[in-house]
Parts: C-alpha cells; structure tokens; sequence
C-alpha cells in the first residue's frame, strides 16, 4: 500500500488562477491589490520564502513591495516604516518576516500592523479572534492545511488530531482551528515525554517541529493521515520534512511530500488573505476606513464572519 498524496503544489496553482480573477475584478474598479513585506537581516532561508510570495503575487496580479532592512535595524525605524504602510491606500497586506533580530520585541512590531492589513493573522486581535471561533485573517500555514484536508475530503470531526509542535504560528492556531471543526485535538512539544503514546492514537498526525526524521513507520498507525509542516535544509541543499515519508507512506492513507506540499498552500493563502483584505477595503465607504484606520479599530469583521 503507498499513501494518495496531498499536493500542495498542484491545488496551489488551481487557487493562484482563481485569485488572479479575484485581483482582476478588483483592478477593474480601479485599485491594484498591495502587500509589503518588511525583511530585516541576510537569512538565506527568509530570503527564499520571501522571492516565493513575490512569484506568487506577480502570477496573482497582486503588487508586491518588499522592504529591506540590516540586521542593525531599530525597533523605531520598522515602526515607523509601518504606521506609513498601515495609512497607505496602496496597501492591503503587511507582512513583517520572521525570525527578527533578537533586539526587536516580536510582539511590539506585530502590534503595530493595522488589524485590517494583518495578513498572517498575528496580531493579538487576530489571535484573539481564533480562540473564539473566527477571525478575519487567517494564519497562513494553518489556513493552507485545512485547505489541503478539506479538498481532499478528509473529515476532522470527531477525530484525533495529533499535533507535534507548539508554535505560535503553526502548531497553536492549527488546534485552535481544527478544535473549531470539532476534533479531539492534541498538542505535543518538545517536552512531551511519550511522544510515540500520542502519535499512535493519531487519525490525522500533523507535524510542526523542525527535526528531520522526527515520525517514523513505527510511531503512526494504519490509514493515518500525515501533514508536515517541517522544512529542513540538508547539507547538499535540498529541503525535507520531520517525517520519515519514504517508510510512513506505506502505512497512511494521504500523506504530504516536502516540498510540494505545505509550503506552497502557506504562500497561496497569504495571497488569499491579501486579495480579501482588499475586497473588503473596497467593499467600505473609504472615508470610514480612514477613520476606523487611525483609531487602529476592525472593521468588516462582522461582514466576513456572519456572527462572532
Ligand atoms: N511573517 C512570516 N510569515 C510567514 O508565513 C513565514 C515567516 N514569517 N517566516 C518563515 C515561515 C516559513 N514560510 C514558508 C514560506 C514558503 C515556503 C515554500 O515555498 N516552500 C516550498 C519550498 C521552498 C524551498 O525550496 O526552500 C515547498 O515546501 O515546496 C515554505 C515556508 C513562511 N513563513
Ligand atoms: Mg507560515
């Protein structure tokens, strides 16, 4: 038996063609959809990710600005750069890469993007708005997992939802969402003591932790469904997962390759958010986003969710 595989790559370029017509319809009406993206230091893998969203927002016609800055940056200048963004009509998105300088307070920065511009969904509000059931932006690599079980058909409800990974930025807004769609979720980490205990009880085994090899054959069971979310760089270049897929794979049901599979999604749902933040700010008398804009306040939350 070899596992289907879920291929991010392949749904990703279905996704790009229906935003470009998304962007498209926006451009008619007179505004080219922005994201900017702030990247501060010489990071070989930063600057992959980052000429990544750049490809996918030229096939999607969306403008892509990106700005660089050295590593010697100060919390001040980024701010500032920022509040320009967040006040710029120019712009839908902002996007500030991670990791940051050890100098600069992760948290101070996040908190100065627009909530309405806010498309890797980590601001506390957007946070915030995950642990009650919605939120307007989505984080990005969550986002493009559930897309990736969803196209397949493959039903959370219920299930066991095995999560390896605690991030702020995959592994807690992915059991954060997946606890939305009612399945039984847990989360291990790196202080886990039986790691195997959990992985076995997995019907859906997600993987967020940064170590190659991490799951082997032994640690799932049959028909599991696996999504890893690990890239490794390898000595001779090449990029792999946390999961042992040349074994696992003959004992799951869908498992994703890497790369070709998480990645891709993450990028196509940041361009995702990007186009509705801009459908939105169109969709909103201008005058009123300018003044909710300035006071930093949400609009169209209400709009997008139906009910908080
Ligand atoms: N503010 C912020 N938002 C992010 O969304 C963010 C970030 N910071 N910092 C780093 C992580 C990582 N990330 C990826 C983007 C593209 C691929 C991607 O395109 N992967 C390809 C291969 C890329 C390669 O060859 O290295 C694939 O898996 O097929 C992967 C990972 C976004 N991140
Ligand atoms: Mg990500």
């Amino acid at each position: 038996m070899s596992a289907r595989i879920l291929d991010g790559r392949t749904l990703s370029k279905e996704i790009r063609a229906s935003l470009l017509e998304r962007s498209l319809r926006i451009r008619n009406k007179g505004h080219a959809p922005g994201l900017a993206v702030i990247l501060v230091g010489n990071d070989p893998a930063s600057k992959v990710y980052v000429r990544n969203k750049s490809k996918a927002c030229g096939e999607c016609g969306v403008m892509s600005k990106v700005f660089l800055f050295p590593n010697s940056v100060s919390e001040h200048e980024l701010i500032e750069l920022i509040e320009k963004l967040n006040a710029s009509n120019e712009i839908d998105g902002v996007l500030v890469q991670l990791p940051l300088p050890g100098h600069v307070n992760v948290r101070n920065i996040m908190g100065c993007i627009s909530v309405n511009k806010d498309v890797d969904g980590f601001h506390l509000y957007n946070v915030g708005g995950l642990v009650v059931g919605g939120t307007i932006f989505p984080p990005c690599t969550p986002y493009g997992v559930q897309l990736l079980l969803e196209t397949a058909k493959i039903e959370v409800s219920g299930k066991n939802v095995v999560i390896v990974g605690a991030s702020n930025i995959v592994g807690k807004p992915m059991a954060l969402m997946l606890l939305q769609k009612d399945a039984t979720v847990s989360i291990c980490h790196i202080k886990t003591n039986d790691l195997s205990l959990y992985t076995k009880l997995a019907d859906v085994l997600i993987v967020a932790a940064g170590k190659p090899g991490l799951i082997t054959a032994d640690m799932v069971k049959n028909n599991v469904v696996v999504i890893d979310v690990g890239i490794n760089r390898m000595p001779d270049g090449s990029i792999t997962g946390d999961v042992d897929f040349d074994n696992v794979k003959h004992k799951a049901s869908w498992i994703t390759p890497v790369p070709g599979g998480v990645g891709p999604m993450t990028v196509t749902m940041l361009i995702e958010n990007t186009i509705r933040s801009a459908e939105l700010r169109m969709s909103i008398n201008n005058l009123e986003v300018t003044k909710l804009e300035k006071q930093n306040q949400v609009y169209g939350l209400s709009k997008l969710l139906g009910q908080v």
